[in-house]
């Protein structure tokens, strides 16, 4: 793996996923279906407190790596260690506390539709913490919905009532039922228009800065990319090509990614997000007419 912004010591060794400043730590994992072998020999480390962002070509295998992380998915070889845990080999003890420290918002939502926003985010916390009383457990579901950048209405509304944006929201609310230090989350702009996939990406990056979350990010959004994510990871050839920001990716010669962030779709992220901070910081016809 190219891992270009990687420490001198990380680089000599692989981190260890016992480290706390690396909660997520993949260590030559191979995954499978049958014959159809989607990763091989793929390493990965994920920081503490980065919003570490996922691309890579449809179908190279990001939502399985995701799967395989979260142990929902079996390597064929390899480990996972996730905040400290080794997926792999978790105790049941192990296995719950792991998996209360995170929250996931799969690919649209995957919300139970006979079920109010409100239910859907106590899902978890009934599961993990039965003895919350109902009347409580409520109420965190409500605050979640409102974290989540949704009126405290949506709570009482079936998924089906709401907009797709809202429904992402819902989905957030959900992963964030307990408290998680990590945040998984599966092209969450997806399908979203600009305006509500940049809210979103803006939600995302207060959660992270306010929460102290880590956050693992599959996307195509090339404006989620640019705006919010702190490195980049590259999934091609069945594995982690290169990990960086992304003047650092920019700088590797390699075709996929040149012609990912330097394509037309890439250069266009790149100057939207110079126009926005050029209004930000004042500068442009604004000034030039006051000039
Ligand atoms: N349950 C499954 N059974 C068999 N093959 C699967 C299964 N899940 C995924 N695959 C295959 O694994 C490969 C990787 O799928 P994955 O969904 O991880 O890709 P992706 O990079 O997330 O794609 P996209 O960007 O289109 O969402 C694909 O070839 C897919 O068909």
């Amino acid at each position: 793996m190219n891992d270009i912004s990687a420490p001198e010591a990380e680089l000599d060794s692989r981190p260890d996923g016992h480290d706390p400043a690396f909660p997520i730590v993949v260590d030559g994992l191979t995954t499978a279906f049958g014959d159809h072998v989607i990763h091989e020999d793929l390493s990965l480390t994920v920081r503490r407190g980065e919003i570490l962002g996922v691309v890579g070509g449809s179908g190279t295998g990001k939502s399985v790596l995701m799967r395989t992380i979260i142990g929902l998915q079996r390597p064929v070889a390899g480990s996972v260690t996730v905040l400290g845990t080794s997926i792999d080999a978790a105790t049941e003890e192990q296995d719950v506390d792991i998996r209360s420290r995170w929250g996931v918002l799969f690919q649209g939502g995957a919300l139970f539709s006979t079920l109010t926003v409100g239910e859907n985010v106590e899902v978890p916390i009934k599961e993990f913490y039965p003895e919350i009383a109902p009347a409580l457990r409520a109420e965190i579901a409500r605050f979640k919905v409102r974290l989540s950048g949704l009126p405290e209405e949506a709570a009482f509304k079936y998924p089906n009532e709401l907009s797709g944006g809202m429904r992402k929201r819902a989905g957030l609310a959900r992963a964030l039922a307990l408290d998680p230090e990590l945040l998984f989350l599966d092209e969450p702009t997806a399908g979203l228009d600009p305006i509500s996939a940049a809210a979103f990406d803006r939600l995302t990056r207060a959660l992270k800065e306010t929460l102290g979350l880590t956050v693992f990010l599959i996307t195509h959004d090339l404006d989620t990319l640019y705006e919010i994510c702190d490195r980049v990871a590259v999934l091609a050839e069945k594995r982690v090509i290169a990990v960086g920001t992304i003047p650092e990716l920019l700088a590797l010669d390699h075709p996929w990614i040149q012609e990912y962030f330097n394509g037309p779709r890439g250069r266009a992220a790149l100057s939207s997000k110079d126009r926005a901070a050029d209004a930000r910081a004042g500068v442009g016809r604004g000034d030039a007419i006051g000039a």
